[in-house]
């Protein structure tokens, strides 16, 4: 390749400054390419420079560094700090200090980096990377204290978040009591905030005994005279506490922070996730006090969610940072991507209607998936949102229960809050992208279309499927321009979306829709055919068999 030819691709700059930091551009990494020899250290760095002034200034987002040892079961060490960084919106580096087998049953062996290393991975980290807050793990050897104490000398950050990581919860120890004296005289009188747990500040006191909450408001004023600026001294493991109660001194006021104690056995790595939590709330620029509360919040809130989930055999599992994983393991009999042909009897609810003939609206879906509705839209303009909710959560159990996909109407937050399959917006709700955004890549987007030009829109924002419409005059709609069935059929044409029919189509007209005869068209979307009835059930199957048989004939 070149000289020429590398200076014009930004994908081989790109991979070029992200596979060479800074110290190692001229010896190592230049064998990537096979420029090597003509690029030198100055030309790339003026060519990075020129990019970046090409590019704008680019956002600079906020970076946690964790210096901390690897947990193979992933519940805490370095895998809980990326965790905990990722959910709070923050960029997390890694320097491994050591390498632990490690499960829910205990330490199994621990193998510590040389200081060296570590020293490498702190130098190509602090001198590429803009580090905001630097959070420690278990920093298992005197040596590993003293270069990492070095480094931050070397590279100064904003913030430092000490968590004197001793003993595991099943009682193994991962940094033995030789590290206690050069913790105390080299991190803590640097820290911006230690956080130990109870055995943790016993330790650092010398063995003082803490057994209660005065004496946790002691040792929080005992280590702040080793020189932190703030001490968080944590409860998880106080005996008998209801509540999970942690003391925060900042060297002028005490603070008892308290949260309810969550009744689950998944608790590993909650010490590791609560200071990566305050690192990253700090980086992304919080005072000391506000950045503890959002973690002690996040902890409980996430201890919460991920109370009975199953992880490994022993007594202590970890949990879920990112408060998703059970959506997948229990209600999920939505497991494929989106299929088109579940527009074939599209089910679109109607508060008014539902009220006229006495039907919940749990009911009303209930009747028309039993009558043979292949997808069912939630569409209720003018209900409370916490009714909204707990009727879409009714809805949600039985459609998950027939495998039939539900959509939310225009709310796209009762939509997240219930974890509904997806949403359907029109032109002036919340645009699809924006939607897509929100609810992530697997969950199902529709967008009313009138024109091939909103059609493409729709494609290009990343939606599933459109609605065209009205093809004939509704009333469920006011001021709706009806399309025709010609203007279905060009938006038909022009839509690289599956396409499903809407506006006043019933047991009438639905033979002529699909008589139009386009691949594109995959079904009806319906509202009063289905909900202005007394059996809504019987409706739809009579209107389910018209459906088989125009598209038997059509095919
Ligand atoms: N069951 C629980 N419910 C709610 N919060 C808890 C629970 N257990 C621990 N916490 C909170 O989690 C945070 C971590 O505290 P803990 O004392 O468990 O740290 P730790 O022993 O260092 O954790 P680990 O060593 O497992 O990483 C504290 O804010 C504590 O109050
Ligand atoms: C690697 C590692 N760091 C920290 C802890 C403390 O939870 C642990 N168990 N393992
Ligand atoms: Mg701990």
């Amino acid at each position: 390749m070149a000289y020429a030819q590398v200076l014009s691709s930004p994908y081989a700059y790109a991979s070029f400054n992200r596979v060479m930091p800074q110290g190692f551009r001229r010896s190592k990494g230049l064998s990537y390419f096979s420029v090597n020899s003509i690029i030198n250290q100055d030309k790339q760095i003026h060519i990075c420079m020129e990019m970046q002034r090409e590019n704008g200034s680019g956002i600079k987002v906020p970076h946690v560094l964790t210096v901390a040892g690897s947990d193979s079961g992933a519940g805490a060490g370095i895998q809980a700090d990326i965790k905990a960084c990722a959910a709070r919106g923050v960029y997390c580096s890694t320097v491994v200090t050591a390498v632990t087998a490690q499960n829910t049953v205990g330490v199994q062996g621990v193998d510590i980096v040389p200081e060296d290393f570590v020293a490498k991975q702190l130098k190509s980290v602090l001198a590429d990377m803009q580090v905001d807050v630097v959070k420690t793990g278990m920093l298992p050897s005197i040596g590993i204290v003293k270069v990492l104490h070095q480094s931050l000398k070397e590279f100064p950050v904003r913030g430092l978040v000490v968590d004197p990581v001793m003993v595991s919860t099943s009682g193994d120890v991962l940094a033995g009591p030789s590290v206690l004296t050069v913790f105390r005289e080299q991190l803590l009188p640097v820290a911006d905030i230690v956080t130990p747990n109870l055995k943790e500040a016993s330790a650092l006191l010398g063995g003082l005994k803490l057994e209660t909450i005065s004496d946790m408001h002691a040792a929080a004023k005992l280590l702040h005279d080793m020189g932190p600026r703030n001490v968080l001294v944590k409860g998880g493991d106080l005996p008998d506490s209801l509540d999970a109660i942690d003391i925060f001194f900042d060297g002028e006021n005490i603070f008892e922070l308290r949260s309810s104690r969550i009744k689950t056995r998944n608790t590993h790595g909650t010490g590791c996730s609560l200071a990566s939590c305050i690192a990253a709330e700090l980086a992304k620029g919080s005072s000391m006090l506000q950045a503890v509360k959002a973690a002690k919040r996040y902890i409980e809130a996430a201890l919460g969610y991920s109370r009975d989930i199953v992880i490994g055999n022993g007594p202590q599992g970890p949990f879920d940072h990112l408060l998703r994983l059970k959506r997948n393991i229990h209600n999920s009999s939505r497991q494929k991507g989106f299929d088109p042909s579940d527009l074939f009897l599209y089910a679109v609810t109607d508060s008014r209607m539902n009220k006229k003939w006495g039907h919940s609206i749990a009911d009303a879906v209930k009747a028309a998936i039993e009558g043979g509705a292949t997808i069912v839209q939630l569409r209720e303009k003018d209900i409370e949102t916490r009714d909204f909710l707990e009727a879409a959560k009714s809805c949600l159990k039985i459609c998950r229960s027939h495998g039939v996909p539900l959509l939310i109407n225009d709310r796209v937050d009762v939509a997240l809050a219930c974890d509904a399959d997806g949403v359907h917006v029109g032109q002036s709700d919340m645009p699809a992208h924006i939607a897509r955004t929100l609810l992530g890549p697997e969950k199902i987007i529709g967008v009313s279309c009138k024109t091939p030009e909103q059609a493409e829109q729709a494609w290009f924002d990343g939606a599933d499927y459109i609605g065209c419409g009205g093809v004939y005059p509704t009333n469920t709609k006011e001021n709706n321009v009806t399309v025709g069935l010609d203007g279905l059929k060009t938006v038909c044409l022009a839509s690289k979306l599956p396409v499903v029919a809407i506006g006043g189509i019933g047991l009438s007209n639905a033979h002529a829709v699909m008589e139009i005869n386009v691949p594109q068209l995959k079904g009806v979307a319906v509202v009063s055919a289905l909900f202005d009835r007394q059996c809504v059930s019987t409706e739809t199957r009579k209107l389910h068999s018209v459906l088989i048989e125009a598209t038997s004939i059509v095919k």
